[in-house]
């Protein structure tokens, strides 16, 4: 643990500011003098901001200043005369290592547990067992047809959590261990304290679960990041690899200690929803839909969780067709239904009882002991853009065109869209002979929005790729693709920290506390080997899923003059990207998607998700998201919403009222009126309903923390993060400088079918500091730094 960490973290958040090491936000050289002859766009005066000398630069260079921007229009400092390039006049960053002590998981200090070897090999040989009793019971369930049948709605639930042919096997040997846990605290009647963190002190090495331990793999040290993300760290190979375990904050809280759903008296999920979440529409007017789908789109990069399955694949299916109880010689060991209440106002009308959930698959334990269940994330950890590329080497052999560096594409009527994908025929249209599309990341296919994002950097791919082949005509395929992919993912991980990260966290100060401020110029030198890469398991069971308020009941497609001229409704559109077939829906769900408003980032969603996820044409009603994410929150054992205020610095609830600094008295009523006492109040929908300080984001005190410690750990631990110098994968000084000059509108501008016009700042909506230009006035990166002599 760090100096700063274990200092920090018992002072908490109160005197968090105090760990801020050094302000990184130095003085500007001053303005560059006027050049005799022409006059050059930087030779206007620019006024300090917020006391700070300043700088013409581009804008997206500037996105950190935009509260400040906004209250300075004269900073535009634009002379198009010059140069077409929209740009202000905002200070520079530079600086590296400043971040508060990012928070450490719980030290778990634990008894000693002894086991003789010969009982340890036994209660193994239980864990083995019990997978094979489960064999037993899916055979019977083949039998008896009792599976997921295309068509429904479970089933296209079901594509989207489905587990990759890599972590299939891992779920069951995760699973040998948890059971075998699961036995030795029965055996030793053990605490649930003790079953699950003491049992951490014995070693699966020596028993005959020896096989379910992950081998550290030989790295070499490369330029290029692995496709499975595994030797990122060189002293913690598995860090960050794709189907390795999830990190936690907190030690669950499982009602065994091990592994059993934490749900013991606890309310109906589905009511928690109802009472805490109304069906509402709340529109945020100050930041675009783009912020929803970019961060889908990041949350695809670093997080997936798969469900287990049947051992052919098939979907385990824990409901009846017609949305009743599976009988119990039916019912799968690995159900977890989400029940329905006979007076649920929705769902009451179609006579629906159960809704399908499986439970999430676990994970080997990475330091290969007994111990409570982690869950398994099947893409890399890291943000390396695994959608695009796969998260498997097998995967990402599938997607390469083995010619200029190119990924696959499949050309229609002259665009280029994602491969189809022949092995899958799950999506909504198979059987009028439409395919669904192949990309890094299965999900790719569960909205519109979300495949033309994958599709505009898939484009970005194989156009970075010529780019690199044209200023080095004799590299080949595979220097070609590396070196691509290298790019594209700094591109993706400068938009996401220099665009993305300021709107959601409220520009500056978190930023700056966190050490998320994109430098302007120079290299990141805080690289730490020390810090735990690993997506954690509260950001992505709950804190990020913040994103899932932020959806719109459609996607609006815009023409050129920015005039909506078609909706595609979200709750119609479930697992079927084939509108993209038409040759206008790509430009216009991209101007959509930077023109209209997302819905507000609260405690109120819309019915789209909270009723209808997943309907396909024949059903007439789908699941509730916000509902599975509770849900889901109890299947991981994630601890109460209480726990979590200690951990952020704040006073935990010993009553209900004690929760009025940063709920209304409404929402505290309709939590009383939920569960017995704080302790039990699940942390997605508390965390959803806290206050928002609007100069902090749109995020509440709990979930805004958890994602800017998140993302530090997604920069710090990451030693391909794009700024960072001194290392194998490092850019030159050249090269950075470049990538710096990337912004989402690029890409949109460089990607699209024939979009002409965009706003500088796509997250932000239109104005006067951020108007629609014309593509020419966004920079673009000169790839001049690549050329090899
Ligand atoms: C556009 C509409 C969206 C749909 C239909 C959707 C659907 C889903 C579904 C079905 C799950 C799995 C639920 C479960 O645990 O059973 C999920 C998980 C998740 N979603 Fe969304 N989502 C959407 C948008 C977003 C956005 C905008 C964000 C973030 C900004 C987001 C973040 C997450 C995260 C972090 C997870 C957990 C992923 C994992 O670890 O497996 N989602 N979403």
């Amino acid at each position: 643990m760090y100096w700063k960490e274990k200092f920090c973290l018992p002072l908490g958040y109160v005197l968090w500011f105090c760990c801020a090491v050094t302000s990184i936000i130095v003085p500007a050289q001053s303005p560059q003098p006027i050049h005799s002859g022409r006059p050059t766009p930087m030779s206007r005066q620019c006024p300090s901001l917020v006391n700070f000398p300043t700088q013409c630069r581009i804008m997206a260079q500037c996105s950190v200043w935009w509260a400040e921007l906004v209250k300075s229009p004269q900073s535009v400092c634009t002379n198009q005369v010059e140069s077409p390039l929209w740009r202000a006049c905002c200070p520079a960053i530079v600086g590296g290592r400043n971040r508060i002590g990012v928070m450490s998981e719980q030290s778990l200090d634990s008894e000693i547990l002894t086991v003789s070897s010969p009982e340890l090999a036994r209660i193994s040989k239980f864990g083995q067992s019990e997978v094979g009793r489960v064999a037993g019971i899916e055979a019977r369930l083949l039998e008896h047809k009792a599976f997921l049948m295309p068509g429904s709605t479970a089933f296209a639930y079901f594509i989207n959590m489905k587990p990759s042919d890599e972590a299939a096997p891992l779920g069951e040997q995760g699973l040998m261990v948890t059971r075998s846990t699961q036995k030795l605290k029965e055996v030793m009647r053990l605490s649930n304290e003790a079953a699950g963190i003491a049992t951490q002190t014995l070693s699966v090495k020596d028993t005959p679960l020896a096989g379910t331990c992950i081998p550290d793999p030989t790295c070499r040290t490369s330029k290029y990041r692995t496709i499975d993300g595994s030797c990122n760290n060189l002293k913690s190979p598995l860090m960050g690899r794709s189907n390795t375990q999830l990190g936690r904050y907190l030690a669950p809280d499982y009602d065994d200690g091990v592994w059993e759903s934490r749900d013991k008296g606890m309310p109906n999920s589905r009511t928690v929803r109802t009472v805490l979440a109304p069906d509402h529409d709340r529109v945020q007017r100050d930041v675009t839909l783009m912020l929803m789908q970019f961060g889908q789109f990041i949350d695809h990069d670093i997080t997936h969780v798969p469900v287990f399955q049947l051992a052919n694949g098939s979907g385990i299916s824990c409901c009846t067709p017609d949305n009743k109880h599976q009988s119990w010689e039916l019912r799968h060991p690995h159900c977890f239904t989400l029940d329905i209440l006979p007076g649920d106002a929705f769902y009451r009308q179609f006579r629906v009882e159960c809704i399908n959930f499986v439970r999430s698959m676990v994970a080997p334990r990475s330091d290969c002991t007994f111990g409570y269940a982690e869950q398994l994330n099947q893409v890399t950890h890291w943000h390396d853009a695994s959608t695009i590329y796969g998260s498997t080497q097998f995967q990402s052999d599938i997607l390469r065109e083995r010619k200029g560096g190119r990924m696959k594409t499949f050309s229609y009527q002259n665009r280029q869209l994602l491969p189809l994908d022949w092995k899958n025929n799950d999506c909504i249209g198979f059987e009028k002979g439409l395919r669904c599309f192949l990309s890094g990341d299965s999900r790719v296919n569960q909205l519109i929005g979300l495949t033309v994002m994958q599709t505009v950097w898939h484009r970005e791919h194989n156009r970075v790729a010529g780019e690199l082949a044209r200023v080095n005509p004799r590299w080949d395929d595979e220097k070609l693709f590396q070196e691509a992919r290298r790019v594209v993912i700094a591109e993706l991980q400068h938009i996401t920290y220099n665009e993305y990260l300021p709107v959601l966290l409220g520009s500056r100060p978190v930023m700056e506390a966190y050490g998320l401020l994109p430098r302007t110029s120079g290299f990141f030198t805080g690289y730490n080997d020390t810090v735990n890469g690993n997506v954690f398991n509260e950001f992505s069971t709950a804190a990020y899923r913040y994103g899932h308020s932020m959806v719109s009941h459609w996607f609006e497609l815009v023409d050129d003059n920015g005039a909506t001229y078609d909706r595609l409704h979200v709750k119609d559109w479930f697992n079927n990207p084939h509108p993209l077939l038409k040759a206008d829906v790509l430009d216009g769900v991209m101007r959509g998607l930077t023109i209209s408003n997302p819905e507000a980032s609260d405690e109120l969603f819309v019915s789209d998700l909270t009723n209808m996820l997943f309907k396909t044409p024949e059903s007439k009603h789908g699941g509730d998201l916000i509902a599975f994410n509770i849900w889901r929150g109890r299947d991981h054992g994630l601890p109460g919403y209480n726990a979590y205020r200690g951990l952020f610095g704040l006073r935990k609830a010993k009553t209900f009222s004690e929760l009025n600094d940063l709920f209304t008295p409404e929402t505290i009523d309709k939590m009383a009126s939920l569960y017995k006492s704080p302790e039990e109040i699940d942390l997605y929908l508390a965390g959803m309903s806290e206050k928002v300080d609007s100069s902090s984001g749109i995020l509440g005190h709990t979930f805004l923390h958890m994602v800017a410690d998140q993302f530090a750990r997604l920069k710090e631990a990451d030693r391909y993060f794009y700024e960072t110098g001194d290392q194998s994968g490092s850019f030159t000084i050249d090269q950075l400088n470049e990538i710096r000059k990337s912004s989402l509108a690029m890409i949109f501008c460089l990607n699209s079918d024939g979009i002409k016009n965009i706003q500088p700042l796509t997250f932000r909506p239109l104005s006067d500091i951020n108007p629609r230009l014309p593509c020419s006035a966004i920079p673009t990166i000169s790839f001049a730094p690549w050329r090899e002599p």
